[in-house]
């Protein structure tokens, strides 16, 4: 109970935010509509009295009195019609009131559930960069589209049962003032039937967790199959994960079994619990005296009561059952465990010298006993200027991007862009002076079109032109929809090649004072290849490239080179004084300078 009131709770609260200040009004309606239900319930003693011949009934006492008293001025057939009628009133009013609480309530939940999702999502879009390094994505899938949802629905038992203890209170107190003796019974009884439904909800929470556990388990088989289609098949793995696909699904349906058939025992032992309770309140009520018309109108105000008890007993269970679904989503939420995401304020607008990489020492977050990927690198990166990383494969060219973007912040040392920190430097104006052509940067499932702006305003002839200087005019062309054609999820429907050459274009389009090439002409045919090479010579002198490959004619371009190995920079130079050596040698080369470090 106190776990789900931390977690759980905290969680509603946040996601009804503003719509809280409606949560008295719902009370106001709940309360109003059962008292026009109690009113109108106590209207029967007066109805039975006059059926019974005994229209004036002495010996009443309390509200039963009240009612007792109404129409006594009028003829018994008058009285009854007049009866009749305000209780239909009665019962109408109820209603409208129940309605205007619905649309309340169901506008309430609407809120709080959106903006639930919409917390979610800003949430992914706000935490560091790290975080997803290390998250399992089923898991993160799994919050998003099963465990959100669970937290909407609880925020609508929350608010359904607000209601129904708006209409037990004044159903109760309509109780009360019948008989304060039945009354007291009735309230011993609900307690001891509360007291065995919460010990009972209370083993709900374990089976929860392992629902979420092994819900997430199947969100990341199920991404596997979509994302490894193709791996899958080439080695004709498709039994194995079958059978994994199957246990991760069966593994689901015990836990769910387990749950439900716990939350299953609930509802009839609640209705057979209220059941004797009823009968044992009849049986007293007759034997302490209680004269008929009072005992029909407490059965009756009894009767209307037991669904809002058993809706506020069975909406506990269902918060206990969705326990584990609340904490999922209120982990994701809470920021005090995550990743910040990059700060700084200085502006920044343009390179106008370089960037200086100064003694930085970095380690992946959560990589344990791995290696450090760099120790104490220094270089620079000349203003205007093509500078290629180099290294063999796990040297940390790809780190050094990642630091560049600040996806990642440096253990020690520091970044310099034109001497200010980069830590210091706003990293939202920082990333709009970069652009990024990366074998890893997928494409989004829209248009050529779209993808090669996304998220910039361009002209047509603006792309167009990107796409010639990426070398990709010419094949976008050739297709039936030209720029319009849709490239499937992730690009699906272009050879890599083609990915490569939108990604660019994508890149080339914004004109960036930094451009950052990934390995990103590395599935090009030579041909292309080396146009786009001489894109990018054009560009030099006026913006700085960074080019990251394995590939002597990729680089050829470049003016400066810094040679990565062994988490150290081995040498910095300028290409042409190296232009005679291989890749292979380059690899090795190192400059006395560094070798003394
Ligand atoms: N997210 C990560 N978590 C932990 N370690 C990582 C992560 N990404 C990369 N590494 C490790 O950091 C080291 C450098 O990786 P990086 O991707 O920078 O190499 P690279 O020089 O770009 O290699 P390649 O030429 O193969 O692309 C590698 O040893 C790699 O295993």
């Amino acid at each position: 109970m106190v776990q789900f009131s931390r977690s759980g709770l905290q969680l509603l609260r946040e996601a009804l935010g503003r719509q809280l200040r409606l949560i008295p009004a719902v009370v106001v309606l709940g309360l109003a509509s059962a008292a026009l239900e109690g009113a109108g319930i106590g209207l029967i003693i007066p109805m039975l009295g006059i059926i019974a011949g005994n229209g004036d009934a002495g010996g009443l006492g309390g509200i039963s009195a009240i009612f007792q008293q109404v129409g006594s001025g009028l003829d018994d057939g008058e009285r009854l019609l007049a009866i009749t009628a305000a209780v239909l009133v009665l019962i109408t009013l109820k209603n409208v009131l129940a309605f205007a609480n619905t649309v309340l309530t169901t506008f309430i939940y609407g809120k709080a559930s959106h903006s639930v999702r919409s917390a979610l999502s800003d949430q992914l879009l706000r935490i560091g960069y790290p975080f997803f390094m290390q998250q399992n994505p089923g898991r993160l899938l799994n919050i998003i589209s099963n465990e959100s949802w669970r937290a909407s629905d609880a925020i609508q038992t929350v608010l359904a049962a607000i209601v129904n203890a708006s209409a037990a209170v004044i159903l109760l107190a309509f109780l009360l003032l019948l008989s304060w003796q039945m009354t007291l019974f009735v309230a011993l009884g609900l307690i001891l039937v509360q007291v065995a439904h919460a010990a009972l909800s209370a083993t709900l929470k374990g089976p929860s967790r392992s629902v979420t556990s092994f819900n997430s388990e199947l969100a990341a088989r199920m991404l596997h199959l979509v994302h490894a289609g193709r791996l899958i098949r080439v080695f004709g793995q498709e039994g194995r994960e079958k059978a994994a696909f199957d246990a991760a699904s069966d593994s689901v349906r015990r836990a769910g079994f387990v749950l439900q058939t716990r939350q299953g025992v609930l509802p009839p032992l609640t209705e057979v619990l209220h059941s004797a309770l009823f009968l044992a309140v009849v049986v007293s009520a007759w034997f302490i005296g209680v004269s008929f018309p009072v005992i029909v109108a407490f059965v009756v105000l009894l009767y209307r009561l037991q669904p809002h008890m058993r809706a506020l007993q069975m909406s506990w269970s269902q918060l206990q059952g969705w326990s584990g679904s609340l904490e999922e989503v209120r982990w994701l939420l809470d920021s005090s465990d995550k990743p910040k995401p990059p700060a700084g304020s200085e502006p920044v607008d343009g390179l106008r010298q370089r960037i200086e990489f100064d003694r930085v020492t970095f380690k992946y977050p959560g990589s344990g006993s791995r290696a450090v990927v760099l120790r104490s690198a220094s270089f620079e990166i000349r203003s205007g200027c093509s500078t290629a990383l180099i290294g063999r494969s796990g040297a940390g060219k790809t780190t050094i991007v990642n630091l560049l973007c600040r996806f990642v912040e440096p253990d020690e040392g520091r970044i310099l862009i034109d001497g200010v920190p980069l830590d210091q430097i706003d990293p939202a104006q920082w990333r709009r002076q970069i652009a990024v052509a990366s074998q890893d940067l997928e494409l989004v499932d829209g248009t050529i079109v779209e993808n090669i702006t996304y998220g910039q305003t361009a002209t047509i002839a603006e792309v167009e032109r990107a796409a010639k200087l990426a070398e990709a005019h010419s094949f976008v062309e050739k297709l039936s929809q030209g720029y319009q054609t849709v490239v499937g999820y992730r690009g699906a429907s272009l050879s890599a090649g083609q990915r490569q050459r939108i990604a660019l274009a994508r890149a080339l389009v914004r004109d960036p004072e930094i451009l950052i090439l990934d390995e990103a002409t590395n599935a090009v045919d030579g041909l292309s290849e080396s146009a786009i090479i001489e894109t990018l010579r054009m560009r030099a002198g006026r913006r700085t490239t960074i080019v990251i490959s394995h590939h002597r004619s990729t680089i050829s371009f470049c003016d400066d080179v810094v040679v990565l190995g062994s988490g150290r920079v081995k040498s910095q130079a300028p290409l042409a004084e190296v232009a005679s050596l291989s890749m292979d040698q380059l690899y090795e080369h190192e400059t006395v300078a560094e070798r003394q470090i």
